[in-house]
């Protein structure tokens, strides 16, 4: 079952792009990553998914449900933290949790203490003397407090120290498997490697591809470095799917992508001393999604 199903979404800002024809859908289950680099659209789709902003063609489903004409109701089962999170600093944490329970019309008071415990977080404190990442912190505890069905995320960990952002991720991975799903939007690759199945990759307002991030290392060029016994012309290794080739005395690199044997025959038919074949990491393929095209 898909708990999102976004169609053909299209927001406009006056004459700006905000995104572009966005479609994709999050499954039951899932933490979906939604990666791409700043100004991408990232917010404008999570903002519209929350009818925080009107979208000005296409629409999104979530729990099968228009998410404007439903909001309401859809918006009791989501759990959303912003990328920037605004308080009324006169108020104690404590008290402000309460008043964000308060709109799920159900007792919290004890999902509210597990959280704060887990997540480090004074609850006694007034907001205007919380830090930056303490801030961020009581926005993920208000974000969670009602056991929402889907988390939507949008660039969770600034502002968070290294030992936070683990317990944060072990936190969402524990509500995984209690059933959440999980929309999570991040420009950096290693956190979105780190948790999610499968991700959405978006650039200029538009996805690019949609895969399981498995998929996207498997299917991608390969990295080839051969050390030869004699120099070799930088023609030997200039075959289809071969890119970035260099001959530098009697060591070759290149990426290749393609048939494996033909590659694999021309390296038989010299004479070699050694061979690496490597993946490349995630990081180089997203960059290879990410490099702006003139
Ligand atoms: N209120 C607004 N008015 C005009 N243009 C906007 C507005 N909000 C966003 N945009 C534009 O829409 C595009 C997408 O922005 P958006 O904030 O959705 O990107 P993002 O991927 O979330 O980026 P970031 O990682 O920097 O938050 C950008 O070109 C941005 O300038």
């Amino acid at each position: 079952m898909n708990v999102i199903e976004i169609n053909h979404l299209t927001k406009t800002y006056g004459k700006s792009r905000g995104i572009t024809d966005i479609s994709f859908n999050v499954e039951e289950g899932e933490i979906f990553g939604f990666i791409g680099p700043n100004g991408a659209g990232k917010s404008t789709t999570i903002r519209t998914l929350l009818s925080l902003i009107y979208p000005t063609s296409g629409n999104a489903k979530i729990f099968g449900k228009d998410c404007i004409e439903f909001a309401p109701d859809i918006k009791k089962e989501i759990g959303y933290l912003p990328s920037e999170v605004f308080y009324y600093d006169n108020m104690k944490v404590f008290d402000l949790l309460k008043y964000s329970a308060s709109f799920y019309k159900k007792d919290c008071t004890k999902r509210i203490k597990e959280l704060a415990e887990i997540m480090d977080l004074d609850l006694t404190k007034k907001i205007d003397d919380l830090s930056l990442g303490n801030k961020k912190k009581l926005g993920i505890v208000q974000g969670l407090l009602h056991e929402p069905k889907l988390i939507i995320l949008d660039e969770p960990t600034s502002g968070l120290d290294p030992l936070m952002q683990q317990k944060f991720f072990e936190l969402l991975e524990t509500e995984n498997q209690k059933g959440a799903t999980v929309l999570f939007s991040s420009h950096i690759l290693s956190e979105v490697q780190r948790l999610c199945n499968r991700v959405a990759i978006i650039k200029e307002g538009a996805i690019v591809t949609v895969e399981k991030i498995s998929t996207l290392q498997e299917n991608n060029y390969k990295k080839f470095k051969i050390h030869t016994k004699t120099a070799l012309d930088k023609g030997y290794f200039d075959l289809p799917g071969v890119s970035q080739l260099e001959v530098k005395d009697h060591l070759v690199h290149f990426l290749f992508r393609g048939n494996l044997n033909g590659v694999l025959q021309k390296i038989a038919e010299t004479d070699i001393t050694n061979v690496w074949i490597e993946e490349p990491d995630l990081e180089e393929i997203f960059m290879h999604y990410y490099v702006k095209e003139d």
